[in-house]
């Protein structure tokens, strides 16, 4: 289609010639002479752009400018203007007018404008739609997850997406603490802005400084040009700082000031750069045990600990299981252009009865890995990862009561017994601490539950 232009002057003539100029480029060019026929256009058909004279008998550009920004603010507008008047046409851009031309001009230079506030139409017309993708990608619809536990967190998501907060998530690796950074982002005030993500685990420690704060040119070698860190990248918007636990100490102390005072210089530089960002942290470790072993600063820690949601493991919510692998599994196939309809019954038992310990991102892989593999209409235990329907150990509660509750609770606590000696090739130190107990218990219990502990463990 090709884009339409308004022009509009009381001038009806000069109107003319510019719009038939137009259209010999390729637009669609109308001419009206006052800001009443223009409105009378606006309102009946599809406009692209305006391109409007400034003083007019009665109603002006000014005003025009103003109706436009109140019910088709995606419209560019550019002002025409007489010498005399550029100061008002100014004025009118800093006010949201595209550009101006002053008059007389060179029909050359009227295109040219013309195309380059159409791109950039384009491009915020781009940058709106990716943006609805984003937000409809990270909206609260897509975390999925029913049981109680869950429930919570979304609970907890919906309560602090409004403010600016500090958000502290804690969860195992893949429970799902970058999505919900995400989706408290993006149902925020802040959503406009950037969403700023940096890894503390994997960046080295001579990097992670300049990573964050920049730096500015020759601050140190290979310094060459100056860099603007992830702290002025998120200004007004977001940044996550995940895997917080593995920040070194040195960089800690200039996270803290940062956070508290939103202030910080870049490398090499004295001038301070004040910024407004939100902070979201994660967190796969125990921060208290870092406070402990001095790895982690307490103050930071009680910065960080304003909004704290921890993340439940899988494991945990088993309900939730089946109801993503469902989810994954559509995703999956339609991305594929396969046609599958379900898992049989078997894979389901598996896949309810694994423990999960890499959750919602192990489940994700598997799931997508069985989509693969599939040869049917619907995904068998036969495609799941073999691990899966190995380490089917029971560990799922059984759904309903069970009649005998100590014999229940022993099977549960031996399989988790048996699993985490599995886990360990058999070593009960390391087995022991993998399932937080010590030693010594986990001898006694070993011997209760006549677990036999050999090449294989049973
Ligand atoms: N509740 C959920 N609903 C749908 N998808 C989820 C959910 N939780 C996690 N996922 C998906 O699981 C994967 C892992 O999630 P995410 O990367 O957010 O975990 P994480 O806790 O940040 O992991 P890590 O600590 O290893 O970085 C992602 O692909 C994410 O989209």
């Amino acid at each position: 289609m090709r884009p339409s232009v308004l022009v509009v002057d009381d001038e009806v003539r000069l109107a003319e010639v510019v719009s038939a100029a137009l259209a010999e480029r390729g637009f669609d060019g109308q001419a009206v002479g006052s800001v009443n026929e223009a409105l009378g256009v606006l309102n009946s058909s599809d406009v692209s752009l305006v391109l409007t004279d400034l003083r007019m008998p009665g109603l002006g550009g000014r005003d025009l400018l103003r109706r436009i920004q109140a019910v088709r603010s995606e419209i560019p507008v550019i002002i025409m203007t007489a010498y005399a008047s550029v100061r008002d046409a100014v004025d009118l851009v800093k006010q949201g007018a595209f550009d101006y031309i002053s008059k007389p001009f060179e029909i050359d230079d009227v295109i040219a404008t013309v195309e380059r506030a159409l791109k950039l139409g384009e491009a915020l017309e781009d940058n709106r739609r990716l943006r609805l993708e984003l937000e409809e990608k990270y909206s609260f619809g897509h975390l999925t997850g029913e049981s109680a536990s869950f429930r919570n967190v979304l609970r907890q998501i919906t309560e602090v997406c409004e403010s600016r907060a500090t958000v502290l998530l804690e969860g195992e690796s893949g429970t799902g603490k970058e999505l919900v950074a995400r989706a408290i982002h993006y149902n925020s005030p802040r959503r406009l802005r950037p969403f700023v993500a940096v890894n503390c685990a994997a960046i080295p420690e001579n990097l992670l400084e300049s990573e964050l704060f920049g730096h500015v040119k020759g601050a140190f070698t290979g310094a060459l040009a100056a860099r603007q860190g992830r702290f002025a990248a998120a200004d007004k918007g977001t940044l996550f700082l995940d895997e917080i636990g593995d920040m070194p100490l040195s960089i800690q102390a200039k996270v803290l000031r940062a956070i508290q005072e939103q202030t910080f210089e870049p490398i090499g530089s004295n001038r301070s750069v004040h910024v407004d960002v939100r902070i979201i942290a994660a967190t796969h470790k125990d921060l208290r045990r870092l406070i402990d072993a001095q790895e982690f600063r307490a103050d930071l820690y009680y910065r960080l600990n304003i909004f704290p949601i921890a993340l439940p493991p899988l494991r945990d919510r088993p309900g939730d299981i089946l109801l993503l692998a469902r989810q994954f599994l559509n995703s999956f196939a339609a991305d594929m252009g396969k046609r599958l309809i379900g898992f049989t019954s078997s894979a389901e038992a598996a896949m309810a009865g694994y423990s999960w310990p890499g959750n919602v991102r192990e489940l994700q892989n598997c799931v997508q890995r069985a989509v693969i593999v599939a040869r049917g209409n619907t995904i068998d235990v036969s495609d799941l990862s073999h691990y899966v329907v190995e380490g089917n150990s029971k560990l799922a509660p059984e759904v309903g009561l069970p009649n005998d509750l100590d014999a229940e609770l022993a099977r549960i606590e031996r399989n988790y017994i048996i699993e985490a000696l599995k886990e360990t090739n058999g070593v009960q130190v390391r087995a022991a601490e993998r399932l937080g107990i010590s030693e010594r218990s986990l001898w006694h219990r070993v011997k209760k539950l006549a677990i036999k502990i050999g090449h294989h463990v049973e």
